[in-house]
């Protein structure tokens, strides 16, 4: 029941707003374009497209935030500077799940990826569902398998998925994720100069998960959305295991090849992987709601 423009009548100028505020975010705070990426696989993955990711502890329901898996993300204040824009022109009619796509969708332009056409109508969850991001998201360390049926599950194939794994182009990752590839020893997958840089950038085994260090993901087109990540792993220049999983996976190292080859192939895997991702079982017509502010349902 998604359908283009589906807020053609109800609020006509509702993408042109998005796309204004994503612009003007990313001017302020470039990282907001590749937070927008990473809440769209963090919010879709778990249950629906429904912006369950954003609400905030209340009413003895605990916030998805506060999984493990959750870790590093930022940025979700600004998703409310998006909403008030919306609010003040259009009251209660465009939903934040709406915005978690078309932020991704617009994010992805200024970080040089693919321009993606994306359905709207999604409604918003009503409740947070903590319990499942931990058996949704996969961890740093799953293997390839696991990986690939998970996203299958949600119509995603392995083609796709390896696509949508671009995304780590982009953005950093915190030294507690990385340290046990370095520490005691060096992972051998990893390429040792390369090593030698990240033990540089994560000094010690055990780094206090409130220091941001960190390192960044692709350290040549940081703020890219290319398939320089693809030329890196093939160079055992991946950050996480599953990363360098890829490569190593007989099922999906020769669209890992192929993609390090041709950015439009991966362009164009990445934008079909992704609106299949944004459509994972929405909330449609009236189940849900249309949140006023995106942190917390609305009150009774
Ligand atoms: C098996 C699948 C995946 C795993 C295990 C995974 C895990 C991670 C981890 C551990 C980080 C670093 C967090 C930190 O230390 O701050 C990260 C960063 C990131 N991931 Fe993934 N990821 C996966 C797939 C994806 C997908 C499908 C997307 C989007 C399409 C995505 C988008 C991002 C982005 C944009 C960042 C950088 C965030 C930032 O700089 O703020 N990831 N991911
Ligand atoms: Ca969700
Ligand atoms: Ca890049």
């Amino acid at each position: 029941e998604l359908q283009l423009n589906y807020y053609s009548e109800s609020c006509p100028r509702a993408e042109e707003i998005i796309k204004e505020q994503v612009a003007q975010l990313y001017h302020k705070h470039g990282n907001t374009a590749v937070s927008w990426i990473r809440n769209l696989f963090h919010d879709c993955m778990v249950k629906s497209c429904d912006a369950s990711i954003y609400l905030d502890t209340a009413n003895d329901q605990e916030s998805e935030k506060n999984s493990p898996k959750n870790f590093g993300m930022r940025n979700f204040k600004y998703v409310e500077t998006i909403k008030k824009a919306l609010e003040s022109e259009c009251p209660n009619t465009v939903s934040c799940a709406d915005i978690v796509a078309l932020s991704a969708r617009d994010g992805l332009l200024w970080l040089g990826g693919p321009r993606v056409e994306m359905r709207t109508g999604r409604k918003d969850s009503k409740e947070s569902y903590l319990a499942e991001v931990e058996s949704s998201i996969p961890n740093h360390n799953d293997s390839m398998s696991s990986v690939l049926s998970r996203f299958q599950s949600i119509g995603v194939d392995t083609e796709g998925t390896v696509a949508l794994f671009g995304a780590h182009s982009v953005g950093r990752v915190h030294c507690v994720n990385l340290v046990h590839r370095l520490y005691p020893t060096v992972d051998p997958t990893l390429d040792p100069d390369y090593a030698k840089y990240l033990k540089g950038r994560c000094p010690t085994p055990n780094p206090d998960p409130e220091a941001v260090l960190y390192s960044r993901n692709d350290r040549e087109t940081t703020m890219i959305l290319d398939n320089m990540y693809y030329k890196n792993i093939l160079n055992h220049k991946g950050l996480l295991i599953v990363d360098q999983e890829l490569v190593s996976d007989p099922n999906t190292s020769p669209f890992v090849e192929k993609m390090a080859a041709d950015n439009g192939y991966f362009h164009d895997q990445f934008a079909r992987a992704l609106v299949i991702l944004s459509e994972n079982n929405p909330l449609t017509g009236d189940q849900g709601e249309i949140r006023k502010v995106c942190r917390y349902v609305n009150s009774a």
